[in-house]
C-alpha cells in the first residue's frame, strides 16, 4: 500500500518519459509551422506587345510559379507606351518598326530580373491596322512583322512569335482577360465536373461579363448569350476550370474610331462638290486643311475624288453628326434571327459589359461613363456645341490630335452602342466604362498570354481541402491541446483528489 501512494513523479523514467512527449510535442509543433511557411516566393514573368493600328504598348505580367493555375494571380508589373504611331505606319521603311520597340524592350530587361530573362516568354500580337495593310500590301505587312520579329529575337527573352492576331481572337481574348481579372471564372455551378449537363448550358455556367473594345481600326463585342449562337463564324467554345462557355463574338474592321471617321469624313465628301466639309462632328470654330489622301489611303474608304486638299470646318451638332454617322451603318438585309449591322448575326444582349480601350478613354474625357444614356446623349450634346476656342481654353494639357475629336468619338460611341449593338436605356447601365481591374489594364494581351502559357486550366485545379493557414491553425491547435491535457495529467497524477477513488 505504501508503495503505491509514493508519487509516481518521482521516478526518473517518469520524468524522462514526460520530458521526451513534451520534447515531441515541441517538434511537432515546430515541424508543422516551419514546413509549412511559405516558400520565398519564385516570380515567372511574361512579355506581350500590343501592336495596335494607334499605337504600341509592352506589357509585363507576373504570376507566383507555385500558384499559376489559380484564376486571378497572373498581374500586370508594368507597361511601357512605345514612342511613335503604330508598326503599320512603318510600311514604307519597315526597319523602323522593329527599332521602335527598343526602348520598351530595354525597360523590360531591367524590370525583369535578370536570372528570369531566359525562360521568359515574349509575344507579339498586331490588330486591325496590320489586318488593314495586309489586305492592301501583303508583302509591306510581311516585312514590317519580319523587321519586329528580327528585334524581339535580339534580346535575351524567350522569342514566341510576332502575328497577326485574328479579330475573333482579340474579341475572345479582351472577354477572357475582363472575367479572369475580375475572378469571374472561379464560380462552380453546383454541379461537380464530371456529370454531363444539360444542352442549355449558358444558363447554368456562372455568369460572365461581356467585352466591348473599341481600337482605332477595328471594334470587338464579345458575350455569352442566353441563346444558342447560330452562326458559327461568331461562336467560340471554351472550357475553363471546369465550365463550358459557348460565347459570341464579333470584330467589325473599319469600325474602330479612327477609320470610322475617315469614312464618315469620306461620305460627308461625296455629297458636295465643293472642297470645303462643314462637318457638325467638329466644335463650331475649329477649321483644318486637310489633305484627301490622308482619308483615301485607307483601305476602309472606297470613294476618291480629284483634289488633293480640303478645307475641314467644325459646326459642332451632336443631330445632325448623328445623322451622318449613322449613314456607315446598313441596317436592312438581315440573313439571321436578329442583327446588329451590316447582316452580322448579333444574340440577343445578355449580362453586364466591360468597355475598354477607346470606349473608356473618349467615355472618360466627357465625363459619362456613369450617367444614363439620356444624361449622355445632353451632356454630349451640350459638349458639341462648344467652341473649340473654349474647348482649347478648357482642357490646355489635351494633346490637340485627341481633343478635336472628342464630339465626333463621343457621338460614334453612342451610335455604335444603341443602334449598331442595341443597347437601350435599360440595359445602358449595364455598360461598365473601365481602364483597368486591379492593376492591371483590360485589353486582349493578358488574355492572350494566359492561354498561350497555358495559365488557364480547362478542369479546375485540385484543392486541398483545408487552406495553408488554416492547416497551420489546426496543427498548432491539437498540439497544445496536447500540451494542456499533458500539463493537466501531470498536475493531477501525484494528488489525491485524482487518485482518492483508486487508492480507497
Ligand atoms: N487619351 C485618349 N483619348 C482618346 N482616344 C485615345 C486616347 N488614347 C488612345 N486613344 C485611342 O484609342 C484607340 C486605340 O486603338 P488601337 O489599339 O491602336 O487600334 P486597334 O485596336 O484598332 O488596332 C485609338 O483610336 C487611339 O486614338
Ligand atoms: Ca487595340
Amino acid at each position: 500500500l505504501l508503495e503505491m501512494k509514493k508519487n509516481p513523479w518521482h521516478s526518473p523514467w517518469v520524468i524522462a518519459l514526460a520530458v521526451l512527449i513534451a520534447l515531441g510535442i515541441i517538434a511537432l509543433v515546430t515541424t508543422a509551422v516551419v514546413q509549412n511557411k511559405p516558400l520565398p516566393k519564385k516570380f515567372k514573368y511574361g512579355i506581350v506587345l500590343d501592336a495596335g493600328s494607334s499605337h504600341t504598348s509592352l506589357y509585363i505580367y507576373e504570376w507566383p510559379a507555385e500558384k499559376q493555375n489559380d484564376t486571378g494571380v497572373v498581374k500586370q508589373l508594368h507597361v511601357c507606351h512605345v514612342k511613335g504611331p503604330g508598326i503599320s505606319s512603318y510600311s514604307t521603311d519597315p526597319k523602323r518598326a522593329g527599332a521602335s520597340l527598343q526602348e520598351c524592350m530595354n525597360e523590360a530587361k531591367v524590370k525583369i530580373p535578370e536570372r528570369r530573362h531566359n525562360e521568359t516568354p515574349v509575344y507579339l500580337g498586331a490588330t486591325a491596322g496590320m489586318r488593314l495593310l495586309r489586305k492592301e500590301n501583303s508583302s509591306a505587312s510581311d516585312k514590317v512583322l519580319s523587321s519586329v520579329a528580327k528585334s524581339l529575337q535580339s534580346y535575351p527573352f524567350q522569342y514566341h512569335g510576332a502575328r497577326i492576331i485574328t479579330g475573333q481572337e482579340e474579341g475572345a481574348y479582351g472577354w477572357i482577360t475582363v472575367n479572369y481579372l475580375s475572378e469571374k471564372f472561379k464560380q462552380s455551378n453546383g454541379f461537380p465536373s464530371d456529370v454531363p449537363l444539360p444542352l442549355s448550358i449558358n444558363t447554368l455556367t456562372p455568369s460572365t461579363m461581356g467585352a466591348l473594345d473599341l481600337g482605332g481600326a477595328s471594334t470587338q463585342i464579345t458575350f455569352v448569350p442566353h441563346e444558342e449562337v447560330v452562326s458559327k463564324d461568331n461562336a467560340l467554345d471554351f472550357r475553363l476550370y471546369g465550365n463550358d462557355y459557348k460565347v459570341y463574338t464579333h470584330s467589325f474592321l473599319c469600325y474602330g474610331k479612327d477609320q470610322a471617321l475617315k469614312v464618315v469624313l469620306a461620305e460627308q465628301l461625296q455629297e458636295n462638290d465643293e472642297d470645303v466639309l462643314v462637318n457638325p462632328c467638329f466644335n463650331k470654330g475649329y477649321t483644318k486643311n486637310m489633305s484627301l489622301s490622308s482619308i483615301y489611303s485607307s483601305p476602309c474608304v472606297s470613294t476618291r475624288r480629284n483634289s488633293s486638299y480640303f478645307f475641314h470646318r467644325g459646326t459642332g451638332n451632336t443631330t445632325q453628326c448623328r445623322e451622318s454617322i449613322r449613314k456607315i451603318f446598313n441596317f436592312t438585309g438581315c440573313p439571321w434571327p436578329r442583327c446588329s449591322f451590316n447582316g452580322i448575326y448579333q444574340p440577343q444582349l445578355q449580362g453586364s459589359f466591360g468597355a475598354f480601350s477607346a470606349f473608356y478613354f473618349v467615355m472618360n474625357f466627357l465625363n459619362l461613363t456613369t450617367t444614363t444614356l439620356e444624361v449622355a446623349k445632353e451632356k454630349l450634346a451640350a459638349y458639341c456645341s462648344l467652341s473649340w476656342k473654349d474647348v482649347k481654353q478648357n482642357y490646355p494639357k489635351i494633346k490637340d490630335k485627341y481633343l478635336e475629336e472628342y464630339c465626333f468619338s463621343g457621338t460614334y460611341i453612342l451610335t455604335l452602342l444603341e443602334e449598331g449593338y442595341n443597347f437601350t436605356s435599360e440595359n445602358w447601365n449595364n455598360i461598365e466604362f473601365i481602364k483597368k481591374i486591379g492593376d492591371s489594364d483590360a485589353g486582349w494581351t493578358l488574355g492572350y498570354m494566359l492561354n498561350l502559357t497555358n495559365l488557364i486550366p480547362a478542369e479546375s485545379p485540385a484543392v486541398p481541402p483545408l487552406p495553408h493557414a488554416g492547416y497551420v491553425a489546426m496543427m498548432v491547435l491539437f498540439s497544445l491541446l496536447l500540451v494542456v491535457l499533458f500539463v493537466i495529467g501531470y498536475k493531477c497524477f501525484g494528488r489525491p483528489s485524482c487518485t482518492s477513488q483508486k487508492y480507497t
